[in-house]
């Protein structure tokens, strides 16, 4: 069994009958939902979801997971989301998978986020993986120029030979900052930018970080 699915399935324990669940995105999330579909099908585990991105929702619906539009489920008992970078007070870097603005809205709305991560993911300070802005279209330019006077060295997300774009029709430009000092001022910081549609920083959002270490140890964290 991989890190990733070890930390999966430690968190999806913490998935209780009649719960309404969001589903998160990534290799580590997919795990999750693996775990979710395998609870669904073979214990009869009786939940409802909702997923921050197509491919969430896609594989959620090929494991005959229950899925609901968000019109639907008012709100959340709990989330389950892998992260690119975790910190010791558990503020996160998200956005690897292009998936950041729903998820930071799905997370907002749930009454804990549980974060599943290998022990690669977990540093002292956030900042060495690239943080991921994303920006609307409309003069994109020019809000990457902003990101630019903000210290920020921004490149736009290139897949495939083309321009990222997100499902929600927007760009990522990618940040390399290295250290980020002030995590809370710089998420601050770059959400006041008119053009940023909000950024990959998680500040004080997550609950619990379960992390899988190499020894085959679970480290499982909860925010004080
Ligand atoms: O934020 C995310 C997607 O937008 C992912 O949770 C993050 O990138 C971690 O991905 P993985 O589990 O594949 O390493």
């Amino acid at each position: 069994m991989n890190l990733k699915q070890l930390a999966a399935i430690k968190a999806v324990e913490m998935i209780e009958d009649g719960m309404k669940v969001g589903l998160g995105t990534g290799s580590t999330a997919y795990w999750a939902i693996q775990e979710i579909g395998r609870r669904v099908k073979e214990e009869g585990l009786r939940i409802e979801t909702v997923a921050t991105s197509q491919a969430s929702e896609d594989l959620a619906r090929e494991l005959e997971i229950p899925i609901l539009p968000f019109s639907e489920i008012p709100h959340l008992d709990l989330t389950i989301d892998g992260a690119d970078e975790v910190d010791p007070q558990l503020n996160l870097i998200k956005g690897g998978g292009g998936a950041l603005l729903r998820e930071k809205i799905v997370a907002s709305n749930s009454d804990k986020l549980i974060i599943i991560v290998d022990e690669s993911k977990s540093v002292e300070t956030l900042g060495a993986f690239a943080l991921p802005v994303e920006v609307v279209p409309f003069a994109c330019e020019w809000t990457l120029a902003a990101l630019e006077r903000l210290g920020c060295k921004p490149e736009w997300r290139v897949k495939d030979g083309e321009q990222f774009v997100t499902d929600n029709g927007n760009y990522i430009a990618d940040c390399r900052i290295e250290r980020i000092e002030d995590a809370p001022l710089l998420e601050q910081q770059l959400n006041r930018i008119p053009g940023v549609v909000d950024n990959g920083l998680f500040i004080d959002m997550a609950s619990i970080v379960i992390v899988a270490c190499s020894d085959g140890t679970i480290d499982v964290r909860n925010r004080k």
